[in-house]
């Protein structure tokens, strides 16, 4: 059972799933979060989710918006795809161009790493990837669909239904409990609201934050606040995720787990993984790394996870 159809059917009960298992041993990862405030560890949690279900409904990587935008399950038409783009910003009487005729095509299911260092453009392409900004010139194109001509709702409509947003720069609401930022994309999706709650509930418990719901983001650890980021992410359970940095500033273990969270999604669930990072230890979760300097991309190489060998790339870091 995949996460798509478990987060699409939250309605009649289920025994534990293959799925489940696996997240049993990413949550036994956590210590700290092993029981609840009830004494349940979170394997016990999960086991006794009573709104994990098979349901009827099969895994669903689409999404539409009113504008007609689809995901298709078509592996040969490029995902996203970005055709000489450049992003010119200005400065008063200034201009800087940060990213230079970039051409890129992302496949669905691929786990992406764009790698580069300091001010090469790396968040400006995320961005632009992520429907939050537009390219000066050129295009950039989601399932064959130019986003420049989309205006701000329908972008908006694109990014809460397709894009789950794993960002350094999108703190988490600081007057919000754990449970209501991940709430939140959901309430935006006129989710209902008993079965928001469900999915936010089992989200916090497959991340192993489940006895931390009412906690504020400043009560949690820099670790625990990036866990319930992905919760958020995950919440509309969109195709696409995008992380910028995502293992900034934690430490290995956590950064660890993190990548092997996401490296799951990608493997089980098929959800498309994009990450942004100056971080060379992150390409052995890569099929592909798009290597980026000075606004440019230096080169691109495909590989078989753990086979892009950091020791060639040295001279990014
Ligand atoms: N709003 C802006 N106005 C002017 N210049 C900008 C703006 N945003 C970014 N830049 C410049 O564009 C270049 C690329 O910035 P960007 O943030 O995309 O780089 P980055 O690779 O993500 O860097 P880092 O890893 O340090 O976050 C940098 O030289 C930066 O100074």
């Amino acid at each position: 059972m995949t996460l798509s159809e478990i987060l699409d059917s939250f309605k009649t009960k289920l025994s534990p799933s293959k799925f489940i298992d696996s997240l049993e041993k990413k949550a036994s990862f956590y210590d700290e979060s092993q029981n609840d405030s009830e004494g349940n560890t979170l394997e016990e949690n999960l086991k006794n989710n009573p709104y994990l279900n098979s349901g009827n409904n099969s895994g669903n990587n689409s999404a539409e918006s009113s504008n007609g935008i689809k995901i298709s399950k078509n592996k040969d038409e490029p995902l996203i795809k970005l055709t000489d783009v450049w992003k010119i910003y200005q400065m008063g009487e200034v201009e800087f161009a940060a990213l230079k005729g970039i051409n890129l095509e992302i496949y669905e299911g691929e786990f992406l790493i764009i790698l580069g260092p300091s001010g090469s453009g790396k968040s400006t392409m995320m961005n632009l990837l992520g429907c939050l900004d537009i390219p000066s010139k050129g295009t950039v194109s989601l399932n064959s669909k130019d986003i420049s001509e989309l205006d701000e709702s329908e972008l908006a409509i694109i990014r809460g239904k397709m894009i789950g947003f794993i960002f350094q720069s999108f703190n988490l609401l600081p007057t919000l409990s754990t449970e209501e930022n991940v709430l939140l994309p959901m309430e935006f999706q006129e989710e209902n609201r008993q079965i928001a709650r469900q999915k936010a509930s089992y989200l916090l418990d497959i991340v192993g934050l489940s006895n931390k719901k009412g906690n504020l983001p400043s009560q949690l650890s820099g670790g625990q606040r990036q866990r319930v980021a992905i919760a958020r992410s995950l919440a509309v359970n969109p195709p696409i995720i995008l992380a910028d940095e995502p293992t900034g500033n934690l430490d290995t273990k956590t950064g660890d787990y993190i990548l092997d969270f996401l490296d799951e999604l990608h493997a089980r669930e098929g959800k498309t993984i994009i990450i942004v990072t100056h971080d060379i230890e992150l390409v052995r979760y890569a099929t592909r790394v798009v290597y980026i300097r000075d606004g440019e991309i230096e080169k691109i190489e495909k590989c078989q996870k753990n086979e892009c060998q950091k020791n060639e790339h040295e001279e990014l870091k």
